[in-house]
């Protein structure tokens, strides 16, 4: 048995700790749950106790020198960030479609010529499992370092069974080793293949029943996505993809209303999806409907940034009743970021969130979206020791000092990472 973790002395603890059930909406999207000079006792990777120091000095009054002790005085605490959307593992890379793109190219002028997803899903499709491998791993452990301790990834650059199925080992296998809790995504209907141009339902019907009946039977996914966009995949045989996958058990998500309004958040919506990501052109009332059906949206403000696009309306959604999560979006076309603390910042800037929301988005709202709320999110008895200590005292100086990393220290599962 290890040495319990004795956390001391935070300037701020933010617990994130709540009775309410479920994604945080409206106010509860800004009770941090915060406790000044804040302390945690952990135990095995899981949290034994949360209170101020002076608290769990009095409960541990019998056993003080069992602990390795870390002093957190000026500092805050939080939960390790959660990312609920990324596209980590690929290969290759796209530097010269930043420069066509800063020349005045669109991102779907680029992948409708041949580029874009497509130019990643050649080299995905070329690359061995093992660079893969070797590729990813030192994306999550830039994560590591900006404060992440757990992310979503999706499949989606191989759109045929055999790199799909190479993505998503490639995934598993980063569950085992990597220190990063890694959740699966297929998203096999990323982009049309070339070789079924014009033949969409036919690529829709080969996934529907070849594909994910594989992925499925092999447990490599826990959420089915569609890139839902004009010249992409219609609502209708988004519907058709989502519907599938719900009855082999995978969730839905959906890319929605990203590049122009198209029905996306009403899908999500209707079809019960737990997330909507992007969102940028989602009408009034597909975010009504998202409201009303819990649907949580995932916003990407890295993305519009990277992309010269105005974000989402993150802050019409938070009062409209939504619950708002926010990701990197990592990918190497639209958002070539690893740094959840830049988004949390961009949030704050540019979707007008408050620091609170944008620290809540960031990591109980995000275990949300991914169905992890009951292991990560929040620091609460019984979940896993998933923490950061910052540099910085507050969260209100977190978001203030932007594009840096205040990373101090990141704990995984009660072992210190970084
Ligand atoms: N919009 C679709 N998919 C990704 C981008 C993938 C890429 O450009 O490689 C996104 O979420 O931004
Ligand atoms: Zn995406």
């Amino acid at each position: 048995m290890t040495k319990p973790i004795w956390i001391k002395h935070a300037a701020q603890l933010a617990t994130l700790a709540s009775n309410e059930l479920g994604p945080r909406t409206k106010e509860a999207m800004s009770n941090l749950g915060l406790i000044e000079d804040g302390s945690l006792w952990i135990e095995d990777g899981i949290i034994q106790a949360v209170g101020t120091t002076t608290e769990l000095e009095k409960k541990y009054s019998d056993k003080p020198h069992e602990a390795e002790i870390v002093d957190a005085t000026n500092h805050l605490v939080t939960p390790g960030l959660v990312d609920p959307h990324t596209h980590v593992v690929y290969g290759g890379s796209r530097e010269h479609e930043f420069e066509m793109r800063l020349e005045g190219a669109t991102y779907m002028d680029i992948m409708n010529a041949g580029g874009g997803i497509h130019a990643t899903t050649r080299m995905t499709r070329e690359a061995t499992e093992q660079e893969l491998f070797e590729q990813t791993t030192r994306r999550l452990d830039s994560f590591l370092a900006h404060g992440v301790t757990t992310i979503e990834g999706k499949s989606g650059y191989g759109m045929n069974l055999e790199t799909e199925l190479k993505q998503l080992r490639v995934m598993k296998r980063l569950q085992e080793q990597h220190p990063i809790d890694i959740v699966p995504t297929f998203m096999g209907a990323h982009a049309v293949p070339p070789e079924y141009k014009g033949r969409e339902d036919e690529f829709v019907d080969y996934l529907i029943n070849d594909m994910l009946p594989i992925i499925a039977a092999e447990k490599l996914a826990e959420f089915n996505d569609v890139f839902c966009e004009k010249g992409v995949y219609t609502p209708e045989q988004a519907e058709r993809i989502l519907e599938a996958g719900k009855r082999f058990g995978l969730i839905p998500k959906i890319h929605a209303d990203e590049i122009e309004p198209y029905g996306g958040a009403e899908l999500a919506a209707k079809i019960g999806a737990i997330s909507a990501e992007h969102l940028l052109k989602a009408s009034d009332e597909g975010i009504k409907a998202m409201a009303k059906a819990g649907t949580i949206a995932c916003l990407l403000p890295a993305t519009a940034l990277y992309l010269r696009e105005e974000a989402a309306a993150g802050r019409k959604m938070i009062d409209a009743g939504v619950a708002v999560a926010i990701s990197t979006d990592c990918n190497p076309g639209s958002s070539p970021t690893t740094s959840m603390p830049l988004v949390m910042n961009l949030a704050c800037i540019s979707m007008r969130l408050t620091p609170a929301e944008s620290l809540i988005a960031a990591t109980y709202n995000a275990a949300c979206a991914i169905n992890r709320q009951d292991q990560v999110g929040s620091l609460e008895v019984g979940k896993q020791a998933d923490i950061v200590i910052w540099k910085t005292k507050s969260y209100q100086e977190l978001q203030y000092l932007f594009g840096v990393n205040h990373v101090k220290s990141v704990w995984k599962k009660g072992i210190k990472v970084v």
